[in-house]
């Protein structure tokens, strides 16, 4: 997708004070900024005017009344009126949200219809997934794929703790389907002791230029990714309190934390709480379009073919049964299966597929 991320509305024009004519015509608060929003917490939204640029200033905002229930999640583009000199105290007010570009919903389950915006704009989805410790889930990578196919994002695998197992079983799977896959692990040197992530590289090359959403079970090493990409995400996000050393309870809110020295604007969505996705709001006849390998087979199905296990010469299936090895088969039979328990679960039927890690 690789879009730019910056348009014309990124130009920063600020109001040459008291040069401006004041017409009583001027349009609706056409002194306002324009700005990212990085944090939301309770009603309070910290905002970067001129994000990642020389004159990038934290603001503090609320929302105007004007905007009403609509929600304003991190990722949003947004103008700012009122006192966004960022200073301690002030609160600047948001008066309008920019048009989206990609949005990452949440469903509490797959048949909830109240669906939550939880980023906006986001150009990709990282998936972390330890390659052991814990053991990896296809069926949650699938869910998130098809959650991002759904946003309009890219996905990115990040396999992690691959001093502990292999990557290759999984790359080989997810690669061919377009998934890109980075695979990272914790290397500590005999002499001195310290501990580096291989792969970080790799992976900050792979996020250059665009804004990634990170999301994750526990225990899987998302922190350990974000922390080292951005050195100083703690301090950024405010999450432990200086004086107590106690976390805050920012648990269920994902924070814009931009990646310093990547070469080019980049940021990760760090999404705490947030483990998978619910698809209630994804068509069923859609979800095949996340399973590329699968969309492609399915174009043999007879007419109106539901794809589920008791469909009638589904192509599906015969495509598992002619794989040319025990292998081959035995990765296509998991294919079609993490399919049909999404597909399942999404029509709301029996066999629900868990959301839960
Ligand atoms: N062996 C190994 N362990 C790792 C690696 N990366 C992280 N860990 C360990 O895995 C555990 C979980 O790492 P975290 O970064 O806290 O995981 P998390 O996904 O943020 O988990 P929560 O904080 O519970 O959300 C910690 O004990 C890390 O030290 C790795 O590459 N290799
Ligand atoms: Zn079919």
């Amino acid at each position: 997708m690789a879009q730019r991320r910056y348009d014309e509305r990124d130009v920063r024009i600020r109001p040459g004070r008291g040069s401006r004519p004041r017409t009583k015509q001027r349009p609706e608060h056409a002194d306002a900024l324009s700005a990212m929003v990085v944090a939301v917490d309770r009603g309070r939204y910290t905002v970067l005017v001129d994000p990642g640029g020389p004159d990038e200033t934290r603001v503090l905002a609320m929302k105007a009344r004007e905007l009403g229930r609509e929600r304003v999640v991190p990722g949003d583009r947004v103008d700012v009126v009122g006192d966004t000199t960022g200073e301690d105290g002030t609160l600047a007010r948001i008066v309008r949200i920019g048009e989206r570009r990609t949005v990452l919903r949440r469903t509490a389950d797959d048949t909830d219809p109240v669906e939550r915006v939880i980023v906006a704009n986001a150009d990709r989805l990282v998936v972390v997934t330890a390659l052991a410790d814990p053991e990896p889930r296809t069926r949650m990578i699938d869910r998130c794929v098809a959650a991002a196919d759904d946003a309009g994002m890219e996905v990115l695998l990040a396999l992690t703790k691959a001093d502990l197992a292999d990557p290759a079983e999984l790359t080989a799977l997810y690669a061919p389907i377009g998934v890109e896959v980075v695979a990272t692990r914790r290397v500590t040197d005999p002499v001195t002791g310290t501990t580096t992530i291989e792969g970080l590289d790799a992976l900050r090359d792979a996020l250059r230029g665009e804004i990634s959403v990170l999301v994750g079970h526990s225990g899987v090493g998302k922190s350990t990714l974000v922390n080292a990409l951005v050195p100083d995400a703690r301090r950024a996000t405010g999450v432990v309190n200086d004086v107590t050393g106690r976390g805050r309870h920012t648990s269920t809110s994902a924070v814009a934390l931009e990646v310093p020295d990547a070469g080019a604007p980049t940021w990760v969505i760090d999404t705490p709480g947030v483990r998978s996705f619910g698809l209630a709001h994804v068509d069923p006849a859609h979800l095949l379009h996340a399973f590329a390998d699968l969309d492609e087979v399915a174009r043999e199905c007879p007419r109106g073919c539901t794809h589920l296990g008791d469909a009638p010469d589904c192509a599906l299936d015969e495509w598992v049964a002619d794989a040319a090895d025990d292998a081959t088969r035995a990765a296509r039979a998991a294919r079609l299966d993490s399919f049909r328990r999404l597909l399942v679960s999404r029509l709301g039927t029996a066999d629900a597929d868990d959301t839960r890690p």
